[in-house]
């Protein structure tokens, strides 16, 4: 097993990371203390290892209230956040009761607002079960909804008690949801790791054929990024931005086509081809660079041209983008392949020729 550490001072929690860790009832007993525990999941991976979980979490002495809500994008919202406060006020479930996400994003980024809410703030623990979430979104605390205009619009920085990232869960994850979460993996070598983005680049195959150490490697490498831009900068105030990278497009093509449409990753990867094209107009990449981040997403199977939303409705949706400041748009660009940079120089035409020249 291997075990990272997200160092927050007082707030600093452990990353494990191996297979077979939804058994582990003395890693997860440690960060449960209390009689019972709400395990917030959905109806997809609910028969697939909600059974696990409660037996472990039996095992140490802790009962389970299961919350299983329905699956997707469509539903990150308001209405499915109200399913969880009922399940907790129903249980009368007290602050101290943990609450466990079983789950994708989705449920993590959900599960974990629910936490941070419910009674001002009950421990929460992410266990997470796609390799999306196991990579990114279950470590650094950005929980949220969305809201129609926007994604992630409604939420807190609410951080974990302890990651439990069981690699094996991914043998069950569906091939397009893979590919999804190697956008985030890829994106950590493009923003701030040149070396491990070669390393992908050899090992790609082996990652979508799910080898095993390759998927632990790469899963290990990505959450020790993760964890030390969180640990420097927690609430996004300089560098953590810098893991938006292809993500103001790709929140605009996410809330533009509709919840779900397009998956998360898929949106990153086409966001990031414009965030590239963008650094290229800017006299920062070659075409050749270009060229080797539009190879990667390609080789794993990732969209590398953009939905043809327009260039209006493209920056009106991006207006929303958190990282607005004054009302003037910062987007993640990259100054070299493995070196990304928050920048306000790109001008809105300039904007809009780079997502011209990535859309259908
Ligand atoms: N908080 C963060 O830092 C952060 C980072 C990145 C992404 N996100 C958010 O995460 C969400 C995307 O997460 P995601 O890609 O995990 O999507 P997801 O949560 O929708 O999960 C993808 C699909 O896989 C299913 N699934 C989950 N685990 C499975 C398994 N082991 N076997 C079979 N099926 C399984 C789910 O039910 C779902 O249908 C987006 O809402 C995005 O905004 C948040
Ligand atoms: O953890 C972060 O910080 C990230 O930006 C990670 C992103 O991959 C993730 O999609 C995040 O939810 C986006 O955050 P947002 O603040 O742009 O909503
Ligand atoms: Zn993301």
């Amino acid at each position: 097993m291997h075990t990272l550490q997200v160092s927050l001072g007082e707030r600093s929690y452990p990353i494990h990371i191996a297979s077979g860790l939804l058994d582990r009832a003395d890693l997860l007993a440690p960060h449960v203390k209390a009689a019972q525990a709400v395990v917030v999941t959905n109806e997809t991976v609910a028969p697939l290892y909600l059974q696990r979980l409660k037996n472990t979490l039996e095992k140490a002495g802790v009962s389970v209230i299961p919350v299983i809500l329905p699956d997707g994008e469509r539903f990150k919202t308001w209405e499915t956040l109200n399913l969880i406060f009922d399940a907790l006020l129903g249980a009368h479930c007290e602050r101290s009761t943990p609450l466990i996400a079983l789950g994708g994003g989705v449920i993590g980024d959900m599960g974990g607002f629910a936490a941070a809410c419910y009674q001002r703030g009950m421990p929460f623990i992410q266990v997470p079960t796609t390799l999306l979430s196991l990579v990114d979104s279950s470590v650094g605390g950005k929980t949220a909804i969305n809201h129609p205009l926007g994604k992630n619009m409604i939420g807190a920085f609410y951080q974990p008690r302890l990651v439990l990232a069981d690699i094996a869960t991914l043998d069950t994850l569906p091939e397009r949801e893979l590919r999804a979460g190697l956008a985030e993996v890829i994106k950590y070598g493009l923003i701030r790791d040149p070396a491990f983005l070669v390393w992908l680049e050899s090992n790609l195959e082996k990652l979508l054929a799910r080898d095993r150490e390759s998927l632990i490697y790469a899963v290990h490498r990505s959450c020790a990024n993760k964890a030390e831009v969180v640990a420097a900068d927690e609430r996004e105030s300089g560098e953590r931005a810098l893991l938006n990278l292809g993500h103001t497009f790709g929140h605009a093509i996410e809330t533009g086509m509709g919840y779900g449409a397009w998956l998360h990753g898929e949106a990153v990867a086409a966001g990031t081809m414009i965030a590239s094209e963008l650094s290229r107009l800017l006299g920062w990449l070659t075409a050749d660079d270009v060229e080797r981040v539009r190879r990667i997403f390609s080789r794993a199977g990732l969209p590398v041209v953009a939905p043809g939303l327009g260039v209006a409705r493209y920056l009106e949706l991006m207006r929303h983008d958190k990282k607005v400041q004054d009302g003037r748009l910062r987007l993640v660009l990259l100054r070299s392949v493995g070196q990304a940079v928050l920048s306000d120089v790109a001008r809105e035409d300039q904007i809009g020729e780079a997502i011209e020249l990535m859309c259908t």
